[in-house]
């Protein structure tokens, strides 16, 4: 991560407060204020954009580099982007109910993610032996490794609180109660998502860590989970990746080159809802909990059957290549569908003609300390244009009769509207609150 040139004041040394020496009391007083007051003695987001000067490059300038994905753009990050090694996934609520606030949050956020996409040190206070950083620091020095921050809002958003009850979407709201849902409030919902994506986790971890500083006074977090991938470093050759029960993770997905499939699957058009959405998309986020010691007991044939493909190559059974068709069609030599109708491959294909794009993530959380078994599984992540259509459709025949469900527990869910891209010298948000 580079030091930003523009961290230096822009006061002269003998106008400015950052070059004042200042009491433990003073420094108190300014840290006490609310997050976007922190670092900055008045308003946070005035401060963190004067951290850069108009006459330097703009972070997507930057974006030559092949270790930055742009952060600005019609779409935003984090969602086509071949997904990187690492999450950090955060939700927060906010504490104000104040309308502007939020706003000045969604901005002061927004010069931040551009920082912190192109590996700048956020704010302009970072070498005053008087003050608090304005960056915790921890990813000084480290490449910006293909940092993505993808922001949505969560229904709740939509309440009475802010006024916004008329903007919310018709059909977006809390997922409807699946069966075998074994939901822990602890692990659901939120006004707000950021989705920290990287190759590198201290770059997510401190990406959260910092908006989440930002947001001290006007929103806090309610849960946060990291997840992994195999590194590139592990696989240069870029397979797909596999999950904690062993089977190629991915192969399914839609085509994120294929612009026309993006449009009809992915991302909100005109005529899909409201006009503040066009380009965004809705996120499903479910955090799955794998039983992975009964799994690690099961006979390869049963995992196989489970999936309705082959562990090592990926393939459909009945195929030898990993991205073969799914013959839902294809019977054996006793009549038998050669893809059991129950395997997880099958129901959530269906006829094939509802789509979602997953981006999903392991996890391991330690071990519960009761039973002595691993806390281990699968962040599922999901972008789709409509979530009932969608997401619910496939995953109410998924909770009925999928054969994975013997092994899975679904601790954790969240729905987001992830807005659409910014534009240069615009917000996050700004088409929902412009
Ligand atoms: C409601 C959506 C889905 C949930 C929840 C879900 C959970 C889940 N999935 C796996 C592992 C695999 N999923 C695979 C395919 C697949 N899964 C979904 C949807 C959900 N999965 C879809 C739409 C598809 C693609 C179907 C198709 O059209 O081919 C596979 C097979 C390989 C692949 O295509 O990726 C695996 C493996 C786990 C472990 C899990 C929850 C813990
Ligand atoms: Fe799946």
């Amino acid at each position: 991560m580079k030091k930003d040139k523009s961290a230096k004041p822009v006061a002269k040394p003998s106008e400015g407060l950052m070059d004042q020496k200042l009491s433990r009391r003073d420094m108190l007083r300014l840290t006490g204020v609310g997050g976007l007051g922190l670092l900055l003695g008045g308003t946070g987001a005035g401060s963190i954009i004067a951290a850069r000067k108009a006459s330097e490059p703009a972070p997507a300038a930057l974006a030559a580099n092949a270790d930055t994905i742009p952060f600005y753009g019609s779409h935003q990050s984090g969602i086509l982007t071949p997904a990187q090694n690492f999450i950090v996934f955060a939700a927060f609520d906010l504490t104000t109910t104040k309308l502007a606030e939020v706003k000045q949050l969604l901005e002061a956020w927004t010069t931040a993610a551009a920082a912190l996409t192109s590996g700048s040190l956020i704010g302009n206070v970072n070498d005053n032996p008087n003050l608090p950083p304005s960056d915790t620091g921890e990813a000084d020095g480290l490449s910006p490794s293909k940092c993505t921050l993808t922001f949505g809002v969560g229904p709740a958003f939509f309440d009475g609180r802010f006024g916004l009850a008329s903007k919310r979407p018709s059909t977006f709201a809390d997922l409807p109660a699946f069966a075998g849902d074994a939901l822990e409030p602890q692990w659901c919902g939120g006004d707000l998502c950021v989705q920290a994506c990287a190759d590198d986790l201290q770059v997510a971890f401190h990406a959260i860590r910092n908006l989440a500083r930002i947001a001290r006074g006007t929103a806090v977090l309610r849960w946060t989970q990291e997840g992994f991938q195999r590194t590139g470093g592990a696989d240069p050759k870029g397979g797909t990746p596999r999950n904690l029960l062993g089977f190629k993770d991915g192969t399914g997905n839609p085509d994120v080159t294929d612009a026309a499939a993006m449009q009809e699957i992915v991302w909100s058009g005109s005529g899909d809802g409201p006009a503040w959405m066009n380009g965004g998309t809705y996120m499903a986020v479910r955090r799955v909990q794998l039983r992975v010691e009964v799994w690690d007991r099961s006979p390869l044939s049963d995992q196989e059957n489970t999936f309705g493909r082959y562990r090592q190559s990926g393939a459909p059974i009945g195929a030898k290549d990993e991205f073969a068709d799914l013959n839902l069609e294809a019977k054996d030599a006793a009549g038998r569908p050669v893809v059991p109708p129950n395997s997880h491959s099958a129901l959530s294909h269906g006829d094939g003609s509802v789509k979602i794009l997953r981006r999903s993530y392991s996890y391991s959380s330690g071990m519960n300390l009761k039973t002595g078994q691993l806390d281990a599984g699968l962040l599922f992540i999901s972008f789709q244009k409509d979530l009932v259509k969608q997401f619910v459709s496939i995953q109410q025949r998924l909770a009925k009769s999928d054969m994975l469900n013997e092994y899975i527990l679904h601790t954790g869910s969240a729905v987001f509207a992830c807005f659409p891209g910014v534009r240069e010298g615009g917000y996050i948000g700004e088409t929902l609150l412009g």
